[in-house]
């Protein structure tokens, strides 16, 4: 098969990865830096060009690995290639719902996913009451579109929080307030979903000086069997999404594992070093498995 990987760089390690075990199966694979592609509208057929390089019917299928910063013109980029009948791993619209936790929460709690009490609002006038409806301080505050656990705060006082709050409303920047899942004790589950399996789970368990799990924060991983519950929730939420391969994040709360994000570019050093399962061969018989080989 021909296939793309939607990705800035070969430098990242997921990138570099999955490029490894597409080569390892006999596929001709290209790295095309969705930041440098543009589209043709209008008269025919959309034409897709990577620089100056038309790649419109070039792949069987693509594999995004969409960043943060970049997520609207690189799902607007999948968006096109799957216009025109291309697999893509992940659906574009997937990737834009993953991106912001306020939309992927309001799709989970639509379709009955557990999720931990969350309030989102703009309005500074109303900061006692929003707190007092996740039953008071700590809370989670956290910026709509963080990543890696940068953009979220523990505020453990009414008066931190209300001024935490304020300043982020005044700034104008989009946050969600969240109840203080303690009792997970700073660790949280991240389970890899690929094609409606669930092909590798860890626990990720915080420094001892941070409330976050996040690997980028230095957490330590461990390799855990999620219970049939923590499955079926990872099952469904990336079905909900429109995600062919996702990591979903899970937090053990005292009713129950609740979704905490949906991660549709998941990285693959951590999970893999964990569990020691190539999480990259997966993703790759999926497109096999999904993938339109073109007649040429
Ligand atoms: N409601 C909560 N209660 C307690 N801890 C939480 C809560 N929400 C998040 N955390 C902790 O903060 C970490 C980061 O949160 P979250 O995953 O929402 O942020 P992120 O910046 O999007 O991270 P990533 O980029 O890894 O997905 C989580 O891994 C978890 O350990």
């Amino acid at each position: 098969m021909d296939i793309a990987i939607l990705s800035v760089s070969l430098n990242v390690h997921s990138t570099r990865r999955i490029v490894d075990e597409a080569q390892a199966a006999g596929h001709y694979v290209e790295l095309i830096d969705h930041t440098k592609c543009s589209v043709k509208l209008g008269e025919g057929k959309p034409q897709i060009f990577f620089g100056d390089d038309n790649v419109t019917d070039e792949f069987d299928a693509i594999i995004p690995r969409i960043g943060a910063k970049v997520t609207r013109h690189g799902a607007a980029i999948v968006k096109q290639f799957e216009m025109n009948n291309v697999f893509s791993t992940a659906r574009s619209l997937g990737i834009t719902r993953a991106r912001n936790k306020v939309r992927t929460l309001q799709i989970m709690a639509r379709k009955g996913i557990p999720i931990p009490e969350t309030v989102f609002s703009i309005n500074p006038d109303d900061i006692e009451e929003q707190i007092k409806l996740l039953g008071g301080p700590p809370v989670i505050i956290k910026l709509q579109e963080g990543t890696h656990g940068m953009g979220v705060i523990l505020a453990e006082t009414k008066k931190s929080a209300k001024s935490i709050i304020d300043t982020l409303y005044k700034m104008d920047t989009s946050i969600l307030l969240q109840r203080y899942i303690e009792e997970a004790n700073g660790e949280d589950i991240r389970i890899i979903v690929v094609g409606n399996k669930v092909v590798a789970s860890m626990k990720r368990t915080s420094d001892l000086d941070d409330f976050r799990s996040n690997v980028h924060r230095g957490a330590d991983t461990t390799a855990i069997k999620p219970t049939a519950k923590e499955q079926f929730i990872a099952l469904n939420a990336t079905k909900y999404l429109g995600l062919g391969v996702a990591g979903v994040d899970l937090m053990r709360s005292k009713r129950g594992p609740v979704l905490i994000e949906v991660n549709a570019s998941p990285g693959l050093q951590g999970i893999e070093g964990a569990t020691g399962i190539n999480v990259a061969k997966h993703i790759i018989q999926f497109v096999e498995k999904n993938g339109q080989r073109r007649r040429k």
